[in-house]
């Protein structure tokens, strides 16, 4: 192991990112709260800002990714389509079987320049997760209950208020609504053998609804749907505490841009249009499993020092009064004040570390472990 490799598996430097970015998230939280006045002045100025204060946050979780860790991300897709990523709206369909899976999309995100924008359809516990869920607040992100009949009313209206959304976005969707695991990929694979569906190997079954009501509520705003379909080399198990330990990784992302237009708008058929999209991806999964690639041509966009350069900042920003207080602390002696202090990072680190948590497959909730009960309506 290099001094670097050795370095960077030290809990000393995990603490100090934590808490740069655990005080710096809370920082620009606050500023998201500050911008709560603007909304009435101008909506579209407000929303310009709390794009431009995400990516503060979200670009951090980035840095780790691409500078720390070093993780290399490599794009399998038509080189024709490549010009418009980045430079229009677009739906995002994405498989769930990696912690790290929302992290390798914000790197594509940051890559063509719609990181601060992006959105996604959450569950709607999410939202409560400090600096990430307050931030998404700000930037009028979709929850979900999970629940049917709450969230056709309430999904359809977040979407509809995207309308007039200043800057480019793309909107991720996890059809399969959960990580998969080897219960859920049974209960739901049972699913798909009661609906008369082919079964998936390496997917769940999708939920379809989600997706309809998201192609029928941004029709008119967004182009294209990009059906993406994300593996990792040599079977790789990536995590965050990876990540911060500075494992690298190598990420295979395969997109297809498909016009919005080819969609089909009657519910049933944007289903079955749905599930055949998912027998799609499992074909290309088998193509890697048995090739160690996805089909096409690749490109690497390369990654842009900004999220290393608003890393570098707000280390150089909160570093310097933690040092500070560091020796005062120190200095002073009193051992009441040292034991409060001791307290207080450990508190931190445990908060941080139940965040981490919410990335983790064997921590993920129940929903997709039991078949629904039939609907007798
Ligand atoms: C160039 C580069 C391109 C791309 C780069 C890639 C990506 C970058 C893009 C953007 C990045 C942006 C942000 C990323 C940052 C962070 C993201 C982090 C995380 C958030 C992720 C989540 O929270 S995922 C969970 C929430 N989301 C979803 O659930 C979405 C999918 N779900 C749905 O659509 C659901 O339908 C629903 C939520 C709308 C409603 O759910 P509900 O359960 O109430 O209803 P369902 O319709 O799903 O259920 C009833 C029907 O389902 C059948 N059923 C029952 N059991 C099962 C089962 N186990 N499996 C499958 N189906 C089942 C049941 O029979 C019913 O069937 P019907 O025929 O009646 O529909
Ligand atoms: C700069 C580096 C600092 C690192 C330290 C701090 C890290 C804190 C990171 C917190 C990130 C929280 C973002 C939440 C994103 C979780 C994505 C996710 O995958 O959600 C799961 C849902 O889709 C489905 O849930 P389940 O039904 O599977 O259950």
């Amino acid at each position: 192991m290099g001094f670097l490799q050795l370095l960077k598996s030290q809990f000393l430097c995990h603490l100090v990112i934590c808490y740069v970015f655990l005080v710096s998230g809370l920082i620009i939280n606050l500023l998201q709260l500050c911008t709560l006045p603007l909304w009435l002045v101008s909506k579209q100025l407000a929303r310009r800002v709390n794009i431009r204060l995400a990516y503060c946050i979200a670009s951090q979780l980035v840095a780790a990714l691409e500078w720390w860790s070093g993780t290399e991300c490599t794009l399998y897709t038509d080189p024709e389509n490549y010009p418009l990523y980045g430079n229009e709206k677009a739906i995002v369909v994405l498989n769930h079987s990696f912690e790290i899976d929302f992290l390798c999309g914000w790197t594509f995100c940051e890559r063509f320049g719609v990181l601060g924008s992006s959105k996604v359809l959450a569950k709607k516990e999410l939202a409560y997760v400090p600096i990430i869920g307050w931030m998404w607040y700000f930037l009028e992100i979709v929850f979900c209950k999970r629940k049917w009949e709450e969230d056709r009313r309430t999904v359809a209206q977040s979407l509809q208020n995207l309308h007039d959304y200043p800057e480019n976005y793309w909107f991720l969707l996890f059809c399969e609504g959960t990580r998969l695991t080897p219960k859920k990929h049974q209960v739901s694979m049972q699913v798909a053998e009661s609906k008369g569906l082919p079964k998936l190997k390496y997917h769940l079954l999708p939920r379809t609804k989600g997706f309809w009501i998201t192609v029928q509520n941004l029709r008119g705003t967004v182009a294209a749907v990009y059906d993406s379909t994300l593996n990792f080399r040599n079977n790789q198990v990536p995590t965050l505490l990876g990540i911060l330990n500075g494992k690298k990784y190598h990420a295979d992302l395969y997109v297809r841009r498909i016009p919005l237009e080819l969609i089909p708008e009657d519910e049933a058929e944007c289903a079955a249009w749905l599930h055949h999209l998912y027998q799609e991806k499992d074909s290309f999964q088998e193509h890697y499993a048995k090739t160690s690639r996805f089909p096409g041509p690749t490109v690497s966009p390369p990654r842009r020092p900004w999220t290393l350069i608003n890393w570098l900042f707000w280390c150089c920003l909160l570093l310097y009064p933690l040092g500070l207080l560091l020796t005062q602390l120190i200095s002073s002696g009193s051992v009441l004040t040292i034991v409060v202090s001791v307290a207080l990072c450990t508190a931190a680190s445990l908060g941080v570390r139940w965040m981490i948590g919410q990335t983790e497959i064997n921590k993920g909730s129940s929903y997709g472990n039991k078949e629904a009960p039939l609907n007798n309506n």
